[in-house]
């Protein structure tokens, strides 16, 4: 029966429907004790959906329609399961033949260290339990922690009393101050999540946050331990450059009642979670870690939707009790590509609020803001803690309402948003051809492609950092994301036919795998060169050596690079994944997506990649279904989650 079951994988493997490592993975399990079938295909699921990104397998999923979660159709599924001989009738029974093979242990029965766990209804691989596990608690102790006593009325005055100096003005229409109320919640634990979608206002909350937090510090004022931080080196960049402006803003109308430039001077550098954790090679551990915590009193990390559970995991760990922990992002964006999605499970309630009366009552005398009562609810700790910003400020017109009908899952709402194409802010290319994709990027890249022939004619440094710079903001100007990476449509298709069509038109010239004004993406964290996955760099010439290639990154203000002959884990970035894009912005975004989205395109996708665009969104599609399909579906992420956080 194995013998015909793993003859199926194989083939399936050498299909490229399956991962190698599933069926590597099934047979290790098989290994070390029982190898009977309903475990290897619970063992090769498992492994498949890790590679998509779930935590876990669901067992009611597996009992109903495993294919679904893959996207599979009868073929291959059909025959894979053929050779399972008997499938269990249901979840329970599931249950039962699971917990009678040696390498699962059920949670919180005695540990035999086995390499898969069952936690209720969802079967895990050991880690992500852990992970997960140690997420759910550790949010929750923070949630909690530190909550003000209800009586503690001088404290709450003293909030007031800030929070009114911080936002003079009522809100916008009467409604909620939803920015001020973000502030008072996250003073009442160690953990404040803030989320919104793009220009909502996160940045000039937290900023207003850490002024509040500083202000109310007392004794400890001077020595506040302000850290900052975010998944890429992009988005860490931005943080601290939108944070530095709102607090440089903010000292101008407190006045001298707070050190405010004292405080951002202090605040230093925002970095990668994986520079500020201590990420070191060749090994998953972090130098900050349980045993040896961060020195922050208090940590604000953005774009919180990339983190993914092992990362959120280890950064809990890192995190001493007494420091508050921020997190900004936006719940609808696409989740990170690892295993995990952390931000979304966490900001559950966020749209419904589900305040507690205790919340609500703090609110009122924090803030003197009434929530309406339908926001009011019996949501646990987290949600108690956690505000959704509602209202963008940078972000209407046509772009918005495309990213607001795409949120809410309403294709015909989006389609004619695209069709009226207000003020050629929104375009949408149906029945697209390649062509019309290659006119798009000519027009895109000329701009930097012609600045990056006109070097300096001085040859000192600062008019050449000064171009540099220039070509870098230009070459930010504009980006084609694409839906996937493989075939015609994807971005390694895309890539070499834009690099041949750029040449054709003289505005590059190809010598081999490196080329000037080539713009690459880091695949692979180098700690030898510090550069970052994701990062994106352009190709110039070396001024110190003729002949020779440096990649040029920017760093906020001021740029580094590499030489070409040390970087090792790059690829050509006209065209990159939306995946890849999260954390930056483009004024012009073009999105392609495929022929045939395979099932697996979904509407925080599309949203994700509407969002990259601050002043106008192309959409090309060489099939207009594909579009409302994945509008029409969500991404689905098994993860026990939310389930561990109602406990
Ligand atoms: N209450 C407010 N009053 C006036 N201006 C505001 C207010 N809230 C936000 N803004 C302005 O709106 C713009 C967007 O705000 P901000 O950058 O903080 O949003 P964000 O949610 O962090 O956006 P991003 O998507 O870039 O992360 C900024 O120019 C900010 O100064």
């Amino acid at each position: 029966m194995n013998n015909a079951f793993f003859a199926q994988v194989d083939a399936l493997t050498e299909a490229g429907q399956l991962r190698r490592l599933s069926g590597a993975f099934a047979r290790f399990i098989a290994s070390v004790g029982d190898s009977s079938p309903q475990l290897m295909i619970a063992c090769v699921l498992l492994s498949e959906l890790e590679g998509r990104g779930h935590s876990c397998l669901m067992l009611d999923e597996l009992n109903a329609d495993p294919a679904a979660l893959l996207g599979w159709s009868d073929d291959p599924w059909g025959d894979l399961r053929a050779t399972v001989g008997d499938w269990p009738q249901n979840t329970s029974a599931w249950r039962e033949l699971l917990l009678d093979c040696a390498q699962v242990w059920a949670a919180h029965s005695t540990d035999h260290n086995q390499p898969l766990v069952l936690d209720g209804e969802r079967l895990y691989l050991r880690r992500y339990w852990r992970d997960e596990t140690h997420v759910a608690s550790a949010v929750r102790g923070r949630a909690l922690g530190g909550v003000l006593p209800l009586d503690a009325e001088a404290q709450t005055e003293d909030i007031r009393r800030w929070l009114d100096i911080l936002f003079p003005h009522a809100a916008r229409g009467g409604g909620v101050d939803w920015q001020k109320v973000a502030c008072a919640v996250a003073m009442r634990g160690k953990l404040g999540i803030i989320t919104g979608g793009p220009g909502t206002g996160k940045t000039y909350t937290v900023a207003r946050l850490l002024a509040l937090l500083f202000a109310t510090a007392g004794d400890q004022q001077s020595g506040l331990r302000v850290a900052l931080a975010a998944p890429t080196g992009k988005a860490a960049a931005r943080l601290k450059q939108s944070i530095d402006s709102a607090l440089d803003e903010l000292a101008v109308k407190v006045g001298d009642e707070l050190p405010l430039r004292e405080l951002a001077a202090r605040m230093g550098a925002a970095r990668t979670l994986h520079s500020l954790l201590g990420a070191r090679p060749d090994t998953r551990a972090f130098q900050y870690n349980a045993g040896n915590q961060l020195d922050v009193d208090v940590l604000i990390v953005d774009e919180a939707s990339m983190i993914h559970l092992e990362m959120m995991s280890a950064l809990l760990a890192a995190l001493p009790d007494t420091a508050t922990l921020i997190l900004l992002g936006d719940k609808d964006q696409l989740a990170s590509v690892e295993a995990g999605a952390v931000l979304g499970d966490l900001c559950h309630n966020a749209e419904q609020g589900e305040y507690q009366p205790e919340t609500l009552l703090y609110v009122q005398a924090s803030t003197g803001q009434q929530i309406p009562d339908h926001y009011a609810g019996h949501g646990g700790p987290i949600a108690q803690q956690t505000v959704m910003l509602r209202e963008s400020r940078r972000f209407g017109g046509p772009i918005g309402a495309l990213a607001q009908a795409v949120n809410a899952g309403d294709a015909a709402a989006a389609v004619r948003v695209l069709r009226e194409g207000q003020d050629g802010k929104v375009a949408w290319t149906d029945l697209a051809q390649v062509q019309d994709l290659l006119q798009l990027a000519l027009d895109g890249y000329r701009q930097y492609l012609q600045l990056v022939k006109n070097p300096p004619v001085e040859s000192d440094e600062e008019a050449r950092l000064t171009w540099v710079k220039s070509v870098l903001k230009a070459f930010e100007s504009f980006r084609i994301l694409c839906a996937v990476r493989e075939g015609e449509w994807g971005v390694s298709g895309l890539n070499e036919a834009i690099e041949q069509r750029l040449q054709a038109a003289a505005l590059l010239k190809r010598s081999g795998e490196w080329y000037i004004g080539r713009p690459v993406m880091v695949t692979r964290n180098d700690y030898a060169t510090g550069v970052f996955n994701g990062d994106i760099g352009l190709t110039l010439p070396d001024p110190a050596r003729a002949g020779a290639l440096r990649v040029y990154f920017s760093e906020g203000d001021t740029v580094r690079s590499v030489l070409v002959t040390r970087l090792r884990n790059v690829e050509t970035a006209f065209a990159m994944t939306v995946h890849k894009s999260q954390g930056s912005e483009f004024s012009h975004t073009a999105m392609v997506l495929p022929k045939d989205g395979g099932g697996m395109l979904a509407r925080e996708l599309i949203y994700t990649g509407i969002t990259r665009a601050r002043e106008h969104f192309t959409l090309l599609t060489p099939n207009g279904q594909v579009l409302l399909d994945a509008i029409g579906q969500r991404t689905q992420r098994a993860s026990g989650l939310r389930t561990l956080l109602m406990r």
